[in-house]
């Protein structure tokens, strides 16, 4: 048995549904299909999740909502017309919506429902679609799935007694389409995973009926080994182990989720990264374990948006608690935090920027003064990531060497490196403004 999960750009439009039903329709063991909401038909169009956020914000905010639920709803009509299927869907979503925007629920759980109508509405669509094809197919709301989560708007994480639930799709002799992006509560709340969370059910999903193969289907050929937006016609990779995928869509490989990884390698489920456009490609697969390969680089990814927490005391080293205390005062804000490279008198600490408003900010600093005398203590904004990543790097001699004349030869100055925390991977920190360059460095040094 296959799961196949398809993201917003399979679904687009109707065109695109008639891929995914070919690519349904050509193996028999794709028996649980994952859905995501319409994405972009073209590099300026909107995703219909987009919308509805808009739509969202719009209500909460007592401004006018009506236009955006059109552009949503037309969005849907196009599809239906276009197939030539029922379009029931449409009433069922102003009536959700209307539904929604009244219930006693707080804005977060509103949001969220808002959110979810996209991926609920596409799986019943395709659903009707292909039972108009002749096929045996149902919609399966993630609640009679079995698909439990966590109490944490916008960022669920999934109960461990839902995979027991998953399991009973086994025994389903129709082709079963669930809706990706959400899950709900025991108490029956609907919540939703971070955003490109249709990557997260299916991997849930594929470890919960121990599928042989999680496919997730998307809009290019493989992972090439660097962001095909910073350089183009990169290499493409044909395999790569969970631990060397997990880093590389951490820092910028948006093509899989990261959180997406961790089920699928629990269960020891193959993932293979997909084109609906061109379904013939190989693609790239995931595994657990893959030969040695020539080139101990099997990828290269950057990441913008990360903030700096620059702190100096003399003796350092020396004072019992330092770390806990300056980690408990990020906690006490609750900002998880990302790295924390550090030296005998100072240390980092690497947080999102979007975890780290300007308030909480002045309070951490106060507080870091008050609290740990320090020497000096600044942040640093506009911080970029770059992860080189591979297998076979802890054994390679001269890698660092290669990658920091990479830089150099690009003229990027390093404002940090993390080598040797990770089994798999180099960090290195610039700022954002250099990032598109130094790729391309690298790439040419490690791949070109
Ligand atoms: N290293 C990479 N390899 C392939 N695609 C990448 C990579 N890094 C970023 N991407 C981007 O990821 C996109 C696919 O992910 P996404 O837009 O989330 O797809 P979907 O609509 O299927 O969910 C590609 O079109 C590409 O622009
Ligand atoms: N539609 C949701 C979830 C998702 O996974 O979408 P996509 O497959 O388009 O990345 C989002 O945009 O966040």
């Amino acid at each position: 048995m296959k799961v196949a999960k398809f993201g917003g750009s399979s679904v687009a439009n109707a065109e695109q549904l008639r891929k995914v039903a070919n690519i349904i329709q050509d193996d028999r063991d794709r028996k649980v299909i994952v859905v995501s909401a319409p994405g972009k038909r073209f590099s300026e169009d909107t995703k219909v999740t987009d919308l509805l956020i808009e739509m969202g914000e719009a209500f909460l905010n007592n401004k006018p909502y009506e236009d955006k639920l059109e552009t949503v709803l037309n969005r849907f009509k196009d599809i239906t017309n276009e197939l030539n299927i029922s379009d029931e869907v449409i009433n069922e979503i102003k009536q959700g919506v209307v539904e929604i925007f009244a219930s006693d629920n707080s804005a977060e759980l509103k949001m969220d429902a808002i959110k979810a109508t996209g991926e609920d509405s596409l799986a019943k669509v395709l659903s009707v679609y292909l039972q108009s094809l002749g096929l045996k197919a149902a919609y399966l709301n993630p609640a009679d799935a079995g698909i439990f989560v966590s109490d944490n708007p916008g960022s669920a994480q999934i109960l461990e007694e839902s995979y027991d639930h998953l399991y009973k799709l086994r025994d389903r002799d129709e082709i079963v389409i669930i809706p990706g992006f959400f899950g709900y509560t025991k108490d029956g709340k609907l919540i939703t995973f971070s955003r490109g969370g249709s990557d997260i059910t299916g991997s849930i999903v594929a470890a919960g009926v121990k599928a042989d193969l999680y496919e997730n289907f998307t809009d290019v050929d493989s992972v090439y080994c660097v962001n095909p937006n910073i350089v183009p016609s990169p290499k493409e990779i044909t395999s790569l182990t969970y631990k060397e995928m997990r880093e590389l869509s951490y820092a910028g490989f948006s093509v899989f989720h990261d959180e997406a990884l961790i089920p699928a390698f629990k269960a020891d489920i193959p993932v293979c990264i997909k084109n609906t456009n061109n379904p013939q490609a190989m693609g790239t697969i995931i595994v657990s374990k893959k030969e040695p390969q020539p080139n101990p680089v099997v990828g290269i990814a950057s990441d913008t948006g990360f903030v700096s927490i620059y702190i100096s005391k003399y003796l350092m080293n020396r004072e019992i608690g330092f770390g806990r205390k300056l980690l408990t005062i990020l906690e006490d804000e609750g900002i998880s935090f990302e790295h924390t490279p550090s030296g005998i008198d100072d240390i980092s600490v690497i947080i999102r920027e979007s975890r780290m408003t300007k308030e909480k900010e002045e309070r951490v600093i106060t507080r870091i003064k008050n609290e740990l005398h320090p020497d000096t203590v600044h942040i640093d904004r506009d911080l970029a990531l770059i992860m080189v990543v591979g297998e076979g790097m802890d054994s390679t001699v001269g890698l660092a060497d290669k990658a920091t004349h990479a830089f150099a030869e690009a003229n990027v100055n390093l404002e940090m490196i993390n080598q040797g925390s990770s089994e798999v991977s180099m960090m290195f920190g610039i700022k954002s403004s250099k990032v598109d360059e130094s790729v391309r460095a690298l790439y040419k040094t490690f791949f070109g």
